[in-house]
């Protein structure tokens, strides 16, 4: 699988646009992620909407999420075809009532389904998004009472959403065959709704040398050369796993 960032910054991070990806397997693409710099990270990429086969979310936070409605709008209006939009079951009423009807409803078009063509993921389930990159979602903490949902992709590759430190399920992933992780991480602590850089770093090497760290904030640069085995993803970076 090749992977690319269309960002790599935290929610407000000015320098590194938000940590979004495209996928690329077989010829096709899936997006991971959607937030508020994708469309103009995209178009620097030369990519148009109409090349993403697939959406996936991770959970709603504008920064994964606020790039929609203009990838909703331009389907519609300027490439007139559906993009597959994939998103845990618990979330797609909360994507749709609490963020994109206010923009995307008419009485035409009502639904989320009139814009996408959804496809409900569950928890633990393998599901194929585009031809050869299957992925399984996994429920992680980030906000309280407010679901959030990593991806562990083809059996060996974890692409943390927002998530709150958890060395039990590194490890777990570890032991299933993980072999690289593209992981969130904050600079300052306490890491009250992310992982800390400080936290990653109480990691056994077996772990750190496997991490990738992204979403993170603007004064990235004074940590370049302090963070042991782990390295930085970078935005616009094409890496094959
Ligand atoms: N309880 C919360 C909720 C939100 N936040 C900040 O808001 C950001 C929303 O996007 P994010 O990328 O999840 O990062 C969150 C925190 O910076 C936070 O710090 N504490
Ligand atoms: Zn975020
Ligand atoms: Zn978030």
């Amino acid at each position: 699988m090749n992977i690319q960032m269309l960002g790599t910054g935290s929610a407000f991070a000015k320098q590194y646009y938000n940590t979004n990806a495209i996928c690329f397997s077989q010829g096709h693409i899936l997006m991971m992620d959607c937030g508020m710099t994708a469309p103009l990270s995209l178009h620097q990429l030369g990519y148009k909407f109409s090349d993403i086969d697939a959406l996936l979310i991770s959970h709603i936070h504008s920064d994964h999420i606020g790039g929609i409605e203009e990838f909703a709008f331009q389907m519609k209006y300027v490439f007139k075809k559906k993009a597959k939009l994939f998103i845990p079951s618990p979330i797609v009423d909360t994507l749709w009532e609490g963020s994109l009807s206010g923009g995307l409803k008419t009485d035409e078009f009502p639904t989320l389904d009139d814009y996408f063509d959804v496809h409900l993921i569950e928890v633990g389930q393998q599901h194929e998004l585009i031809p050869g990159l299957s992925v399984e979602a996994i429920l992680t903490s980030h906000i309280p009472k407010k679901p959030s949902y990593s991806y562990f992709i083809n059996g060996s590759f974890f692409y943390s959403a927002d998530m709150k430190f958890d060395p039990g399920l590194l490890e777990r992933l570890y032991q299933r065959g993980c072999t690289t992780i593209f992981h969130d991480c904050q600079f300052i602590p306490p890491g009250l709704v992310h992982t800390t850089l400080e936290e990653l770093q109480s990691l056994p090497d077996h772990l750190q040398e496997m991490i990738w760290l992204m979403h993170y904030e603007d004064n990235k640069p004074e940590y370049e050369g302090r963070t042991g085995p782990m390295r930085f993803v970078e935005q616009h970076q094409l890496y094959n796993f």
